[in-house]
């Protein structure tokens, strides 16, 4: 009661009045979404494209290299860049790149190299009636929120009192007066001051990080300045850093947060992990990150080889060359010039088209130049040299096609899934004809008519696409990549969504399906102990149909 006082008095000495501080909040809205780990498209930002500026590093990166003189120099600092991470790992500040983590010795594919917890981690604003605000875990009962601000939620007693005398009884008055949604950026932001003002020591951690203030262009730093304004309304006066110091955070914040990502691999929130944040990007990275909760685990999904540089991918590598370069360079500030990168920009599966014969899944390079004057497009197969002849029109024509039909079945999928679904048919029939298979376009496609199907519950549909996709996903992906992963996972669950029953199929499936996941996954992840639990069942009910068959008494 007193503390509703003393904050209204606070809030009252503020000239803003209430509608003025919704409209901040509601105008920040969230930053965009780093490390690119969840594929919505909070990346596309509307700062223009940009020139990448030097990259400041901090004192504490200069100090680093990886010989000998390295472990000295670390010995010597107050704190080694990466807290507790696996000995395996070794840490070089490159010119192009800063702070690179590399591989001291060769490392097998699924490894866990570093688990972290994150400085803050909030939940999206979509999923706070899901997930619990406090372990991050989903629960299968609704969650309680809090009585005050009726915002946050959690799924015991437990984990609201801890978050309770940690954060949320510094933010709720500010909550329950704006009474209306806040963008999750605001919410990490304003965390991590609050966790700042009561240990400041821990804050290191996060100061020592890139910034990236320099490449910021005027027009997203405006927006940062928003989020300021927004963050001011929630943390009280004596908690809050000059504005030098919240913009610097929020450049750090912009360029080293992630997505956390639940169970199915899809956002539940955003989070700042001081130590896995240092690997660099790669759009074909031999690292992944999972997570358990908010614990980021760092697993390698490759074989590494000893003084190779460990990466993670920070955004979709879904997306054909073009688009990557350009949503690391905005958001990121450099250009990638990853194996990848190099190898793509001859050919692209993610933008090539296909094969002339039916029974070749070869690809077939995208015209550079669409309005060249020419009018017929050749070109050779990659695999089997068939020359494919075709208006240059007619690509450009059906792609644009494609690309509406995907739109307008994007914008009706909440309202009206039929006619939704009839545009993706449509989608289908024109671009199947040029497209490869791989290109992202009908991949895009096929992700929308999953989740249709799965809507509709019609399995057969959901069965045969999500196969579809895990096909293309092995080309798009690195083997072993969490999303690939669990797309077979899904398999299995549609397949037994089908044919409940055992059969061999579906055994194979659950059993190929545990043999990805146990690379990306810790063995005593949720997700493996899921699909585990379900092979042993369907192992049960076999043995328990044989023995029938074989008259064994069985009650
Ligand atoms: C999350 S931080 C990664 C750690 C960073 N290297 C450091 O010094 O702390 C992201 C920043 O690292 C740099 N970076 C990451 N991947 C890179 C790459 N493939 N090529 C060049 N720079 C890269 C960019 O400056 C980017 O903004």
């Amino acid at each position: 009661m007193h503390k509703k006082r003393t904050y209204r008095r606070r809030a009252k000495e503020q000239s803003d009045s209430d509608e003025e501080i919704s409209n901040v909040i509601t105008d920040a809205t969230s930053i965009p979404k780093p490390l690119g780990l969840s594929f919505d498209d909070s990346l596309e930002s509307e700062s223009p494209f940009i020139p990448r500026a030097p990259q400041p590093r901090s004192e504490a990166n200069a100090k680093v290299l990886n010989d000998s003189k390295a472990k000295d120099d670390q010995e010597t600092s107050e704190a080694p860049i990466l807290e507790g991470a696996d000995p395996r790992l070794t840490i070089k500040n490159l010119e192009d790149k800063g702070v690179s983590v590399f591989a001291a010795t060769a490392i097998p594919a699924g490894q866990t190299l570093i688990r972290e917890q994150p400085y803050g981690a909030v939940i999206d604003d979509t999923n706070l009636t899901k997930y619990c605000t406090a372990c991050f875990k989903a629960s299968e009962q609704p969650l309680s929120r809090c009585s005050s601000c009726k915002f946050l939620h959690y799924c015991s007693r437990q984990c609201q009192i801890s978050d309770w005398k940690q954060y949320h009884s510094i933010e709720c008055p500010s909550y329950t007066k704006i009474g209306k949604r806040i963008p999750a950026a605001v919410r990490c932001i304003t965390r991590m001051l609050i966790r700042r003002a009561n240990d400041p020591t821990s804050f290191k951690t996060v100061e020592r990080l890139t910034v990236g203030k320099d490449a910021v262009p005027e027009k997203v730093k405006m927006k940062y300045a928003q989020l300021i304004m927004a963050v001011r309304q929630i943390l009280p006066a004596k908690m809050m850093p000059s504005a030098g110091d919240t913009m610097e955070l929020i450049c750090r914040f912009t360029v080293n947060s992630m997505s956390v990502l639940g169970f199915d691999y899809a956002g539940v929130g955003v989070g700042l992990f001081t130590n896995v944040c240092r690997l660099n990007h790669s759009c074909w990275p031999n690292c992944a990150i999972t997570f358990e909760g908010k614990t980021a685990v760092l697993r390698t999904i490759g074989h590494v080889e000893e003084s190779e540089e460990l990466c993670i991918s920070y955004i979709d590598v879904m997306e054909p060359y073009e688009t990557r370069q350009e949503r690391l360079l905005e958001q990121y500030y450099f250009k990638c010039q990853c194996k990848l990168c190099g190898i793509t920009k001859d050919i692209d599966i993610r933008s090539a088209l296909r094969c002339l014969r039916k029974d070749c899944t070869g690809a077939v390079r995208y015209p550079d130049n669409l309005e060249e004057s020419r009018e017929m497009y050749t070109s050779l197969c990659s695999v089997c040299s068939t020359e494919l002849i075709v208006p240059l029109a007619d690509i450009q024509e059906r792609q644009d096609r494609v690309e509406n039909l995907l739109k307008l079945s994007s914008s009706m999928t909440s309202t009206d899934k039929p006619r939704a679904r009839l545009n993706l048919e449509n989608a289908f029939r024109i671009g199947d004809g040029i497209l490869h298979n791989c290109h992202h376009l009908l991949v895009k496609a096929r992700q929308q008519l999953k989740d249709i199907a799965i809507d509709m519950k019609d399995w057969e549909t959901a069965y045969s696409v999500t196969k579809q996709l895990y096909e293309a996903y092995q080309h798009i992906y690195p083997s072993n990549s969490p999303i690939t992963a669990i797309e077979c996972y899904v398999i299995a669950k549609m397949y037994s969504n089908l044919h409940p029953e055992y059969s061999w199929t579906l055994h194979a499936h659950y059993v190929q399906a545990l043999k990805l996941l146990e690379v990306c996954y810790e063995t005593n992840s949720s997700v493996l102990q899921s699909v585990r639990r379900e092979i042993r069942e369907l192992e049960a009910e076999q043995s328990f149909a044989q023995m029938q068959r074989h008259g064994h008494d069985v009650q």
